[in-house]
């Protein structure tokens, strides 16, 4: 019986090839900050008002133009068809179906053209909520073209992924002798339309040289919203500000990039401090249960991604399973809301979270 996220995660392990399960579950060299992302959270409690609830909870956000039924995000996780045929498109016609916002991995195995028809097909009454995840490429004539093929697909905002000038080293992906995908699977994105040989397709460049010069290069190249992934420091959340950036993805990478920096809700006070309001801070990594997406919005974040939840969701159970993933955290989070007596998401407020004493959490 899948009660909780974790359910799907046991599934998920029993089914998958065991070098794909680490693949999704590892994270960088010692997995210090993998483990620390879900630890942050467990430190965090909650301190709940009594006596002031409402029959019904408010869980809708309005985030870059695009309504969602939640303030819980799909973050963008590469290779669906590594755990499931159906790949992309199982995942974002789940998404849609649940009103939820799915940040489309440019690392996607089904191309995002394909990706946005199955989101639409799914919830013909409505646009569904497709974001589009950008590693941004040296080569900026193919990196423009690909940001044009998003923005055609309806792909309605842009999350750079700035924490990877060179890839993390996962010790699982050596040990299992992991380093490309299957006969078979592309990340379809990366697919040459024009020039090069046609139907080839490129490897994802990771570049050291990427500097705050592309962030603005891209903000003269497209009128989406971007919002940047990865910036840790303070100091990098003032300079986003600086070079016009709309949101920041608070996010760690699930502790795949630089081992040994802080879990993301430890660092998000700082974050949601140094943006003084300007922009959107979210957050992303070890968000496996209601309570954690309550302490993170108490704590200013405006919404919170997943990225292994949805990916065991989709390896135990395809499309329903993803479905049952978002919906189980639906649920926990508005029982959550109604346990703390807030009637919105508005009610949730940062004294709402203590930090549990050294030694006891
Ligand atoms: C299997 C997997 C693939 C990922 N692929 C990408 C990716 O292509 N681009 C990206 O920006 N982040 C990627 N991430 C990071 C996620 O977007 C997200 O930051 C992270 O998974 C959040 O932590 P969580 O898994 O604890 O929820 C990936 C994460 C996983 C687990
Ligand atoms: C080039 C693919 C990158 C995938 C990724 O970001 C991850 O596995 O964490």
């Amino acid at each position: 019986m899948f009660l909780n996220v974790r359910d799907f995660e046991e599934v998920a392990r029993t089914r998958l090839d065991p070098v794909y399960y680490d693949y999704v579950a590892g994270g960088a060299r010692d997995e210090v900050t993998l483990r620390a992302n879900e630890e942050g959270f467990q430190r965090l409690s909650l301190l709940p008002r009594v006596l002031r609830g409402r029959e019904k909870r408010e869980l809708d956000v309005s985030l870059f133009g695009s309504r969602a039924s939640m303030p819980v995000l799909l973050s963008p996780t590469a290779f669906h068809r590594l755990v499931h045929p159906e790949g992309e498109l199982a995942t974002a016609r789940a998404a849609a179906a649940a009103g939820a916002i799915m940040i489309v991995s440019m690392a996607s195995t089904v191309a995002v053209e394909e990706v946005a028809a199955a989101a639409r097909a799914a919830v013909p009454d409505r646009a569904p909520a497709l974001w589009f995840q950008l590693y941004l490429q040296p080569d900026l004539e193919f990196t423009e073209a690909l940001v044009r093929r998003a923005t055609e697909a309806g792909c309605t905002a842009l999350v750079v992924t700035v924490d990877s000038p060179v890839l993390g080293l996962s010790e699982r992906n050596k040990r299992n002798g992991f380093t490309d995908l299957p006969e078979g699977l592309r990340c379809e994105n990366l697919r040459e339309l024009r020039g090069g040989e046609p139907g080839s397709v490129r490897q994802i460049v990771m570049s050291p040289e990427l500097s705050w010069e592309h962030v603005d290069w891209l903000r003269r190249h497209t009128s989406l919203p971007i919002l940047l992934k990865g910036v840790l420091h303070p100091e990098d959340a003032r300079l986003a500000l600086r070079h016009g950036v709309d949101g920041l993805l608070l996010s760690n990478h699930g502790g795949r990039q630089l081992d040994s920096v802080p879990s993301t809700v430890d660092l998000l006070p700082e974050m949601v401090d140094a943006v003084g309001g300007r922009i959107p801070v979210l957050l992303d990594g070890g968000v496996r249960r209601g309570t954690d997406v309550v302490k993170a919005l108490a704590l200013g974040a405006a919404a919170v991604g997943v990225g292994r939840p949805v990916v065991w969701g989709l390896a135990a159970d395809g499309e329903r399973g993803v479905r049952r993933v978002l919906e189980l955290l639906r649920e926990e989070l508005d029982h959550t809301l109604a346990l703390c007596g807030a009637g919105s998401l508005r009610d949730l407020t940062p004294d709402l979270v203590r930090r549990t004493p050294a030694g006891r959490g």
